[in-house]
């Protein structure tokens, strides 16, 4: 297990994300996407150094949803993430609540209620659990909330098995409860969009199952979620609206049990099929509605 020295980035865990909307003026909103949005982001770029990862990303976020970004190992599902809690640097507009965040820090897109639970979960594996979460409130959340202690007692609420295993090592914990670990850590900072990288990497399917029942029950609270997963099964069946991200656009977007249906995912996510739902030499279209699946423009 890895451990992530940085209090900054470890703080920023957990996460939220809605709707990706590519739509048009005048396009009837579908149900997922009916509600303000909580996080808008138009034509996002980002990468690393000269190499350009995302290509113009448009997607939203509703209130209180959930929204998945699927695809292939190396599409960029992560870059999008790091990019959303500022975590990289990118171009184009980030829009949270309103407020233009696209040049805030990323210890202020957390202040402001944004949390990423990293892909590797990144806790101090020879730290107790409780200690882990109290990193979770570091200096800023601490400000956010004197009765910083409150938070603590708030997700063992939720986490039990954390509160049990409060005084043992967090490199002893097994994949589940380090993925619950990391998940309340990052509530910590009582996001309000909570984006969850590959939550169910390495776990077993019944531990998966687990994981994402939390998932449900975190969004029950209101919680914004933005879930990256390769599990695309598990991820359409508890979002509402589905991303299918390909070598940095995305291929296809719409309501997630409309993309669970759809052949080219089922093919190629969903079945044994493998590689791409996009089609051999894409032609520029017009962004699609936003209710029902469509191909993003080129
Ligand atoms: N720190 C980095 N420096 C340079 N390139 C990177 C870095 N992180 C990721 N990349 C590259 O960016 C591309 C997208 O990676 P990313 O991790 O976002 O993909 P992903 O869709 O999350 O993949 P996976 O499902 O395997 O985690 C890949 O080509 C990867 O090699």
């Amino acid at each position: 297990m890895s451990q992530n020295p940085n209090p900054a980035e470890s703080a920023c865990n957990a996460g939220a994300a809605q709707a990706a909307v590519a739509s048009q003026p005048g396009d009837a909103p579908s149900a997922a996407t009916a509600a303000a949005p909580l996080l808008e982001v138009r034509d996002l770029r980002a990468g690393y150094g000269r190499a350009q990862v995302l290509d113009g990303l448009d997607f939203a976020a509703p209130k209180g949803g959930v929204a998945t970004i699927i695809g292939p190992n190396g599409a960029g599902k992560s870059t999008t993430l790091n990019a959303l809690v500022g975590a990289i640097p990118s171009r184009g507009g980030i829009v949270f609540d309103g407020q233009d965040i696209g040049r805030a820090s990323l210890e202020e897109r957390v202040m402001l209620g944004i949390a990423l639970v990293p892909e590797r979960r990144e806790l101090f594996g020879t730290m107790t659990v409780e200690d882990n979460l109290l990193l979770g409130g570091w200096r800023q959340m601490r400000r956010k909330f004197p009765k910083w202690r409150e938070r603590i007692d708030e997700v063992y609420a939720r986490f039990p098995r954390l509160k049990e295993r409060r005084a043992q090592l967090a490199g002893t914990l097994s994949g589940g409860e380090r993925q619950m670990l990391a998940v309340g850590r990052a509530l910590m900072s009582a996001p309000r969009l909570l984006m969850l990288d590959e939550p169910s990497l390495g776990l077993a399917p019944l531990v998966t199952r687990e994981i994402f029942t939390i998932i449900e029950g975190l969004r029950a609270t209101g919680v914004t979620i933005l879930l990256v997963e390769q599990n695309a099964r598990a991820a359409l069946a508890v979002a509402d609206h589905g991303y299918v991200l390909e070598t940095g656009q995305f291929a296809l977007h719409g309501p997630a049990a409309e993309l669970a249906n759809d052949p080219r995912v089922i093919d190629t996510y969903l079945g044994t099929g493998h590689g791409s739902v996009a089609p051999p030499a894409p032609a520029p279209a017009p962004r699609p509605p936003l209710a029902g699946l469509a191909t993003a423009p080129a």
